[in-house]
């Protein structure tokens, strides 16, 4: 038994220590006054039961001419100590509001390093990794998590309040030593029972969470933008509604059925020490009434004890054990990313930077990198995919790549082309070094692709590109972050991408934010948002990479502006190589060489003109969008 307690309260102990040691982010000229204005509150209380003794006392014992004169001194001492302990109160609110952020702060930071530290993005796709960021990050999607700055401060507090309770142990123990353990007894099991009442919750909460995300998502349908265009269209209101009603009542079900077990819990507790508590109270009170003590005493006691249970009351559960569940998805988290076996000491994060205004940071420029490669090494890259096989961690047994040959040639405009689902952007986001083949390999100029060196010559476009909610000019120097913005270089970069025009037309020009809920903010559409990152793109290309990765650059672009952007990215060709994505063969035809993917492979390689005389896949494809636009066109003429 004594082992089972151990090897319970050995870790128990841990996480508690993990939660103070957490407080090593709180810079100490904030972390030393917050203790000390807390300890004081903690004491107020024992403060008060010696202050109202000593009034009685003084007020049974003195002539009634001179009351006023004896009462006045712990009457005085009763005020202020109230006074006081509210003043504490106000003041610890915003160094706990403080404290809690730069905990939690700390934390996040330290994890957005480590999840960027590994240089494959694979690990940030399993389903595990994704809860535990989310936890770790203390994203918090429902009122019972609490981040682990909340739970670090809840267990400072609670360390604190514990010296109030011996203060007030103390004090009962003038009368007995035997009736002070009794208090303590009573309010230590009343704190066991609903820290019990508070894990069975969060444990209900984590289960019903799927249910909870779901009501809320039917319910964002009814009252966000997007959704809202939706549930209008289609009268969907009702159905929305409904649907959330019925994954809220899921939620909610288990709930009552715990509520009833946990409150007879806390009333069988109360049965059994409460007659006692009551019963040693009596006692006290007779031998007060038999003169053996005097009735200050008895006050003293009495407002003692109550002190005593207040200082262990549990409201703090829910920020610890919230906190602490935090703490250890962090722990689970630093091992799953760095491959450390789980339960092994992680360590601290780092401490935040002092505090001070914080003013927004410009995207440029960043450190750069490490080593100090050079970007640029002269000439556009030769890089080889040999026999290459890729599956996406998700779906092992799914390989979307198999055996695939392919080589891009050093300054060339290469198209790829396929169905969907061929695994093009697969083939880019291999090229790109975010996944590892699972078998084969890529080399650049002969040698193994490093993806951290390789992505200084790299500029990529992906499908899913990010629209930073930044000014314009933010948004395209972010292409390389790592120099002062050039404002030439800009104009190029716009230019080539056909934003100058775009630019023409926003209200503040370069400086126009590009996110609505921003004064002055403005959104862009699909196609322009298309052309901002194909500038972004090009402007890195203009500060030295020397590939150019496009994958399907110019979707949402209308015919005009696609034609006017390819020619000026196929100009691109020669001073870096060009790799280029498109479902639109009439744009395609321009490349030097196409490759066209199916199954995994290359099945076809050529110029157009080539591909079309080979008569194959590449040919059918071309003829399909051919036919499709003589007869849009045709339809269009008989119109
Ligand atoms: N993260 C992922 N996890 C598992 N499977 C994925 C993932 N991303 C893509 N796939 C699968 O890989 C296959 C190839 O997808 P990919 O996006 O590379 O095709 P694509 O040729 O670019 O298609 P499209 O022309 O439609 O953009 C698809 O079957 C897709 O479902």
């Amino acid at each position: 038994m004594i082992e089972g307690l151990r090897g319970r309260l050995g870790p128990a102990l841990t996480d508690r220590l993990a939660l103070l040691r957490a407080l090593r982010a709180v810079r100490p000229g904030l972390l030393v006054p917050l203790t000390v204005a807390r300890l004081a509150g903690a004491l107020a209380p024992a403060a008060l039961a010696l202050a109202m003794a000593t009034l009685i006392d003084r007020l049974l014992t003195a002539d009634s001419d001179d009351l006023l004169a004896v009462a006045l001194l712990p009457l005085v001492a009763f005020g202020l100590v109230i006074l006081v302990e509210r003043v504490l109160d106000g003041l610890c609110a915003p160094w706990e509001f403080l404290a809690t952020h730069r905990i939690d702060g700390a934390q996040r930071t330290d994890i957005a390093r480590r999840a960027v530290a590994a240089a494959t993005v694979d690990v940030l796709e399993r389903p595990r990794v994704r809860e535990l960021l989310r936890l770790a990050r203390a994203d918090q999607r429902s009122w019972v998590e609490r981040t682990p700055g909340a739970g670090a401060l809840a267990q400072l507090n609670l360390c604190v309040r514990a010296v109030g309770a011996l203060a007030s142990c103390a004090i009962i123990a003038r009368y007995a030593w035997w009736l002070a353990l009794l208090v303590l007894a009573a309010a230590l099991a009343h704190r066991a029972v609903q820290r019990r009442r508070t894990l069975r919750h969060m444990a209900m909460q984590r289960t019903g969470t799927s249910e909870g995300l779901r009501a809320d998502h039917w319910l964002r349908m009814a009252t966000e933008e997007t959704g809202g265009k939706e549930v209008r269209t289609f009268g969907l209101a009702e159905w929305a509604i409904a649907r959330s009603q019925h994954h809220q009542l899921a939620m909610c079900a288990p709930r009552w059925a715990v509520e009833r077990s946990d409150n007879l819990a806390l009333w069988r507790v109360a049965a059994v020490i409460g007659p006692v508590v009551v019963a040693g109270f009596a006692l006290v009170a007779r031998d007060t009434a038999d003169g053996h003590h005097p009735v200050a005493l008895l006050t003293a006691v009495l407002t003692a004890s109550w002190a005593l249970l207040g200082a262990l009351d549990p409201y703090d559960s829910f920020d610890i054990e919230g906190g602490l569940l935090g703490l250890r998805a962090h722990r689970e988290l630093l091992a799953e990313l760095s491959g450390r076996p789980a339960g092994a000491p992680a360590a601290a994060p780092a401490p935040a930077p002092s505090a001070g205004p914080v003013p927004e940071p410009a995207p440029g420029p960043v450190p750069g990198p490490p080593d100090g490669t050079p970007a640029r090494v002269g000439r556009p890259p030769l890089v080889c995919f040999e026999r290459v096989g890729f599956a996406y961690p998700g779906a092992p047994g799914r390989p979307v790549l198999d055996g695939l040959d392919l080589e891009i040639r050093p300054g060339e405009l290469l198209a790829v082309v396929g169905l969907n689902g061929a695994g093009k952007s697969t083939l880019i986001k291999l090229l790109a070094g975010l996944y590892r083949p699972t078998s084969g390999r890529i080399t650049v100029d002969g040698e193994p692709l490093d993806p951290v060196r390789w992505r200084r010559r790299l500029s990529v476009v992906f499908q899913d590109f990010v629209r930073y909610p930044l000014s314009v000019a933010d948004n395209v120097a972010l292409g390389r972050a790592t120099a002062p913005a050039d404002r030439a270089a800009l104009e190029t970069a716009a230019a080539r991408a056909g934003l100058d025009r775009v630019l023409e037309r926003l209200p503040a020009g370069w400086d126009t934010p590009l996110a609505r809920g921003r004064t002055g903010g403005v959104d862009l559409s699909g196609g322009q948002w298309q052309q901002v990152a194909l500038a972004r793109a090009l402007y890195a290309v203009g500060a030295g990479a020397d590939l150019l990765v496009l994958d399907e650059p110019t979707a949402h672009l209308d015919v005009r502006t696609e034609f006017a952007v390819f020619a000026r990215l196929a100009a691109q060709r020669g001073r870096a190589g060009v790799v280029l994505i498109s479902h639109r063969l009439a744009t395609v035809r321009q490349a030097d060489r196409i490759v066209f993917l199916e199954g995994g492979r290359v099945v076809e390689s050529g110029t157009h003109d080539g591909l079309l005389a080979a008569g194959g896949r590449y040919a059918e494809l071309f003829a399909v969008q051919a036919d499709h636009f003589a007869g849009t066109a045709s339809a269009g003429a008989d119109r």
